[in-house]
């Protein structure tokens, strides 16, 4: 069966949402949580702008509080990232276009994730009888390298620029995630390309997830995304200005600041795993909202599906043994299935 789109229950003027979205009582959004304005401690804020001045020292500067972060959050948002505001415009202008078709228009792109075809528009399954959903819907699609990405059949049609600015989009990404790599591996004592060709070099795959979080009803009841680790190497998120998304940090879920012009870099568990946990991927969620519709459009950085990850052999030795086995990237992605699954029939046997 096909499954609900939450867009849809969101319209509908319902005043309490269906049992599948009411999280156990220990993940639902605290008050202060939910109070935006936290005044506490925030993710890492770090200014690119030195980057490309041609300083050696600016350079040094910004590539050790990249690997502070990494190591402290799993996550900072990056100023001055050399995007222009002008292609973010765009490609945020033409994913909400997108969103605005009737939900109908947007069924024509839906996907089948249920039989493993997950690229598409789509809605999160249900993966066993009492399966917790999130409050989301979202549109998937394969961003990088250009041979690996179907952009007749698997990106949306509409509006027409949507494939001229996603693509511009994917070139700049492209480029700063080399950067970042770069500086990572350099902070590791490594050579700036290490990292990168671990993670499959030219065959680096980039996904973009588009999430749309509809207005919720009760939003201290739900979440639009639950909590998680993400499976990249590296994620790059963007946000219409709606906050929602939290790290969690010494015990606490801290809510991300609206920095306008902003890129928030998430590591993910490749990072973590390549890195023998010297950096680390940071857990986090999303909020919804009862006024505000939430999107983000977040790339995910990830190494071929059959490229074999593990503590790469310069971070082991004696006094420090491999914390993580190696894995295919594709083992990665059933074993953390697996691992959810399995922590939900425990929680409802
Ligand atoms: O919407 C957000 O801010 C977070 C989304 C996210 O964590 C994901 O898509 O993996
Ligand atoms: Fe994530």
């Amino acid at each position: 069966m096909a499954p609900a789109r939450v867009e849809t229950l969101s319209s509908s003027g319902l005043e309490s949402i269906p049992l599948e979205y009411v999280r156990p009582v220990e993940e639902r959004p605290t008050d202060s949580v939910l109070d935006l304005t936290d005044h506490g401690p925030q993710l890492p804020v770090i200014d690119f702008a030195g980057w490309h001045s041609g300083d050696a020292e600016e350079r040094k500067k910004i590539m050790r509080e990249i690997a502070e972060a990494s190591q402290e959050w799993g996550a900072m948002q990056l100023l001055n990232h050399g995007i222009s505001q002008s292609l973010i415009a765009r490609l945020q202008a033409a994913g909400k276009a997108f969103f605005d078709l009737p939900i109908k228009d947007k069924e024509k792109y839906a996907n089948d994730s249920g039989s493993g075809k997950i690229l598409g528009y789509g809605s999160k399954l249900a993966n066993n009888a009492s399966g917790q959903l999130e409050w989301e819907d979202y549109y998937f699609h394969i961003l990088w390298p250009e041979h690996k990405r179907d952009v007749a059949n698997t990106w949306p049609g509409y509006p027409s620029d949507y494939e001229e600015v996603t693509v511009a989009y994917g070139r700049e990404i492209r480029k700063l995630t080399a950067q970042i790599l770069g500086a990572l591996s350099l902070e590791l004592g490594l050579e700036e390309g290490r990292m990168e060709r671990v993670l499959g070099g030219e065959e680096l795959l980039m996904e973009l997830k588009i999430n749309y979080y509809p207005r919720c009803p009760q939003p201290e009841l739900a979440l639009g995304v639950e909590a998680h680790t993400d499976i990249s190497a590296l994620t790059f998120l963007l946000h219409n200005m709606v906050p929602g998304l939290q790290l969690f940090h010494h015990g606490k879920w801290i809510t991300a600041k609206c920095i306008p012009g902003a890129l928030i870099l998430q590591l993910g568990d490749q990072v973590e795993i390549m890195s023998n946990g010297k950096y680390s991927s940071g857990l986090h969620r999303g909020l919804v909202n009862k006024e505000k519709v939430r999107i983000s459009w977040a790339v995910f950085c990830c190494p071929p599906k059959d490229a074999v990850i593990g503590p790469m052999k310069e971070m082991v030795d004696d006094q420090n043994p491999p914390l993580f086995p190696a894995r295919t990237f594709q083992e990665h992605i059933d074993y953390k299935l697996f691992r959810k699954n399995q922590a939900k029939e425990k929680a409802t046997n």
